[in-house]
């Protein structure tokens, strides 16, 4: 199965390539808490403390991630959503409220490799190959060599970057490159895929490609992703649910769901519904901007 366009190939032995519905039901379903949660939330807040004042980056946010939701967060600059991403992945210390990721503390989830994590950079080692960049993961938990490499073929071949084992970064495009990201990020296999900006540095048509390629692996793993982007049109293509956001201090404004058909196209966007939802995450986002 690769990160293609179609969403339609086979998978390949040992992958996760069942539909969402059939692998939450089997014994490769994602972890969730109690509540069947992915991501649960409450009240949570996180000051940071700074010389001059301290700063709000997110105050009693209130979240419910389902397991195989594909949920956006949108929002002006500043108003939390690299912060909310961060505080999931126990990169940053809540200073209030309560967060669970599948039941787990973030601690306890990042210890057991629960998430993937995509930065805006793809931040590829230079002197390594793609395989070896994706590979890395998975040297520093010193898995076997076999094992390492079958994984990193699977994952190389899922993103579509099959072929490309043996490349430097330098001789990849931008997209290739953030694909090449995406692989290592799914080294460990996750449950969730947490991605911040990811294809925010590229040009539009690449960006098309990604997003189409995203959607397919999304289908195809069942996986749960939560996605930072300051595109609606991003936000509308890729998402289950839009969670706009705004700042000072960072706060969740709206919720809204997206029941487009989980198959995602291009033309898609000159729907009635895209426009529909797309409209009203640019009136949330008005309603953001009277804080100003
Ligand atoms: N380490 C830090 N120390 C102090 N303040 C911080 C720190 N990290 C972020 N902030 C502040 O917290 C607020 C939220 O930042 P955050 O990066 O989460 O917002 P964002 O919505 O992701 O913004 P952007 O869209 O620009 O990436 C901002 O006011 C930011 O300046």
């Amino acid at each position: 199965m690769t990160l293609d366009t179609t969403g339609n190939k086979a998978p390949p032995a040992g992958q996760a390539g069942t539909p969402m519905a059939a692998r939450a039901a089997g014994p490769d379903a994602a972890r969730t808490g109690s509540d069947g949660a992915a991501v649960s939330a409450r009240r949570l807040s996180l000051v940071y403390q700074t010389a001059d004042q301290p700063v709000h980056a997110l105050q009693d946010v209130d979240i419910d991630i389902r397991p195989g939701d594909f949920v956006s967060l949108i929002g002006p600059s500043g108003c939390g959503k690299t912060t909310l991403l961060r505080v999931i992945a126990d990169l940053e210390q809540p200073t209030g409220g309560s967060i669970t990721v599948a039941g787990r503390t973030p601690d306890e989830a990042r210890r057991d490799r629960a998430y993937g994590y995509v930065f805006q950079a793809p931040a590829l080692m230079p002197w390594r190959t793609v395989e070896r960049n994706v590979m890395l993961p998975l040297e520093l938990a010193r898995r076997p060599k076999a094992e390492r490499q079958a994984i990193v073929r699977e994952k190389l071949a899922l993103v579509g970057l099959d072929g490309f084992a043996r490349k430097y970064p330098w001789q990849l495009s931008g997209g290739m490159q953030q694909r090449a990201s995406i692989a290592r990020a799914l080294s460990f296999a996750p449950e969730l895929l947490l991605m911040d900006e990811p294809f925010g540095a590229l040009d539009e048509i690449t960006r098309d490609h990604l997003n189409l390629a995203l959607n397919a692996l999304w289908r195809q793993t069942g996986l749960t992703c939560v996605f930072v982007t300051h595109s609606i049109a991003e936000a509308v293509f890729l998402s289950t649910r839009i969670i706009v956001m705004s700042p000072r201090p960072g706060k969740i404004l709206e919720e809204i769901t997206c029941d487009l058909p989980a198959e995602r196209t291009l033309e898609m966007r000159e729907s009635a519904e895209f426009q529909r939802v797309a409209a009203l995450v640019r009136a949330g986002l008005a309603k953001g901007h009277s804080y100003d």
